[in-house]
């Protein structure tokens, strides 16, 4: 009988053979076999010389396969030639029982030198070719309902194999690569020994089967257009409250959730993106805001879709507008910003970009018109109060006001950036000169710029000569502000970005977070502590009670009630237990 041999397999054993015979029982092409191939005739693996000049060319109902010697061919079978029957095209099958069980070829590829088993030379060897099924037409109903079966059963058993070594998160079909997520995060999360495992299974299966049938199923990478993926939500699950503000890209509306009654910003493009060149500024912005959006000084994300062709991205409300806004109130009242005010705004601030670093990633747009600010209804306490807290991350911790970075459509990649430029009133010279060797410094220096113009800088110029005085690193003091901060922004404009501090330091700086001397850990250890004594002093004062009730039933009970608290609360100085 022949069949497929398999290369790997037989590369072991002789190096010489170029190429595995191409057809099998579920082939659909027909017999041609050309020199080289290698075919098994009864359990001798020999590559094959075919005599005959074609098969369909043969006139009689034979054809032959030339067995010649091989190096692991027994003298016997140096030259064994396969004689029978030919209706064209011809499918061979495996043998007895043993139809597609493919993979027990491997097992009996012959060792070097076994002997053939079958065919005698010139004539056909019908008791051994009973086991090569020989079809009139490979479309015969017996046939077709073989294959499929045969190609059904290898379908499932890939399926099968590849759910077993396939992370369930690798299950998706057809969605973008957030090119902004960091690699642990990747649709792709195989590990090697699955990967190993999954290869191995694949080439075992794909060994014996048409390899173009089985399309490897790696996660696309193909990026979804928004046209794609159009759907109608705004209307259908937003209640819009009203427009919240005009942007270049986009307007921002205020919107209650159907469902949720929760309050959200929703951005919407102004012009339909879906196909313009704003289609990639749009898909940046929502792939940051994916990665990005899980900090309490980022603003936050929730979803985004396309509608009409248009981006939509939801995003979390800041009810209290923009830092612009207050800049341009303060401005237009006279009011001068506080220093604490000021390091409050700084040191939130400073803390997203921090994170927003952490991450690998720049904004490269910052200014007061993306820094945004939450009110908690809970404080009505004056702006200065939002300095109390110096915990990073702290959840539990709620502060009065919470400042955000939002617009996120110009963050790119630190190690493979695509800058688009940000506002030129924030931005470095070097940004300019296409220099993006340090680029989390530009944001540096855009939050220096921002926070000076917020502490009553002048109107930061667009150009010109005092544009580039101020890249110079001649920056004017602000009046009202204490040396050390005056000297912290020149620190973060300095022209050149090296000399500048990075995020992380300027959110330790002692100036804007004095118990930054203490560590996070540090300042819960000694809380903690402070609570653990509490509890102890508590529980004596509990325990002293119980004794004093016991001794003096009814004058003591009387003094209890009477007093709600023990400590401090108008208790007589000359109680104590040794006068019971
Ligand atoms: N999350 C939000 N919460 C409250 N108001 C918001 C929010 N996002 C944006 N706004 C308001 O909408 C206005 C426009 O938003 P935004 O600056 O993000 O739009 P844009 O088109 O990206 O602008 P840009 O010209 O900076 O690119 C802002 O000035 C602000 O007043």
């Amino acid at each position: 009988m022949f069949t497929k041999g398999r290369r790997s397999a037989l590369k072991r054993r002789d190096e010489n053979i170029i190429r595995t015979l191409t057809y099998h029982d579920s082939d659909e092409g027909e017999l041609s076999p050309s020199d080289g191939d290698f075919v098994r005739c009864g359990n001798l693996f020999s590559p094959c010389r075919y005599k005959s000049s074609r098969i369909d060319e043969q006139p009689s109902e034979f054809i032959e396969i030339d067995l010649p010697s091989s190096p692991m061919s027994s003298p016997r079978s140096s030259r064994n030639v396969i004689r029978h029957m030919k209706r064209s095209p011809i499918q061979f099958t495996l043998d007895e029982g043993n139809e597609g069980d493919v993979d027990d070829d491997e097992q009996r590829v012959p060792a070097p030198g076994t002997a053939i088993e079958s065919p005698c030379p010139n004539s056909p060897p019908h008791n051994r070719l009973r086991a090569l099924r020989l079809f009139d037409t490979p479309h015969t109903p017996k046939s077709l309902l073989q294959k499929a079966r045969r190609r059904r059963l290898t379908d499932e058993r890939i399926a099968k194999e590849r759910k077993r070594l396939t992370p369930p998160s690798e299950n998706r079909v057809e969605a973008n690569f957030n090119p902004f997520t960091p690699n642990n995060n990747r649709p792709l999360t195989l590990n090697n020994s699955m990967k190993r495992n999954r290869n191995q299974m694949e080439r075992s299966i794909l060994d014996d089967s048409t390899e173009d049938e089985i399309e490897v199923d790696m996660p696309s990478t193909k990026k979804i257009a928004l046209h794609e993926i159009n759907t109608s939500r705004y209307n259908e699950e937003f209640h819009e409250v009203c427009k919240l503000g005009d942007g270049e890209f986009g307007s921002v509306y205020k919107c209650v959730h159907r469902l949720d009654g929760c309050t959200y910003a929703i951005k919407k493009s102004k012009m339909p993106v879906a196909g313009s060149v704003y289609e990639r500024n749009a898909m940046n912005e929502v792939y940051a805001h994916a990665v990005l959006g899980k900090h309490q000084h980022v603003v936050r994300y929730y979803s985004a879709w396309a509608e009409e062709d248009h981006m939509y991205i939801q995003n979390e409300y800041c009810n209290g507008g923009s830092l612009a806004e207050v800049v341009e109130e303060d401005k237009r009242t006279g009011r001068v910003m506080s220093e604490s005010e000021l390091k409050t705004i700084m040191y939130q601030a400073v803390l997203g970009l921090k994170y927003i670093h952490s991450q690998n990633l720049v904004h490269l747009d910052i200014k007061p018109g993306n820094i945004f600010i939450h009110r908690n209804p809970k404080f009505l306490q004056s702006p200065e109060s939002g300095m109390e807290s110096c915990g990073e991350e702290d959840e539990e911790e709620e502060e009065a006001i919470i400042y955000k970075i939002g617009d996120l459509g110009h963050v790119t990649s630190v190690t493979n950036p695509t800058v688009e430029d940000g506002d030129c009133h924030y931005l470095p010279k070097e940004i300019l000169s296409e220099n993006f060797d340090h680029l989390s410094k530009c944001d540096v220096f855009s939050l220096g710029l921002t926070m000076y113009e917020a502490g009553g800088g002048h109107n930061l110029p667009r150009n010109g000569p005092q544009w580039h005085s101020i890249r110079e690193g001649k920056l004017p003091s602000l009046p009202h502000m204490s040396p050390e901060l005056n000297q912290l922004l020149k620190s973060m404009v300095d022209p050149d970005p090296l000399k500048r501090p990075s995020a992380a330091a300027v959110a330790s700086s002692l100036i804007l977070c004095p118990q930054s001397t203490k560590s996070r850990a540090q300042l819960r250890r000694e809380l903690n502590e402070e609570r653990f004594k509490n509890q102890m002093l508590s529980r004596k004062l509990v325990e002293a009670t119980q004794c004093l009730t016991r001794i003096t039933p009814t004058s003591f009970s009387a003094n209890v009630s009477r007093s709600r608290r023990l400590v401090g609360n108008k208790m007589k100085r000359s109680m104590s237990l040794s006068a019971f």
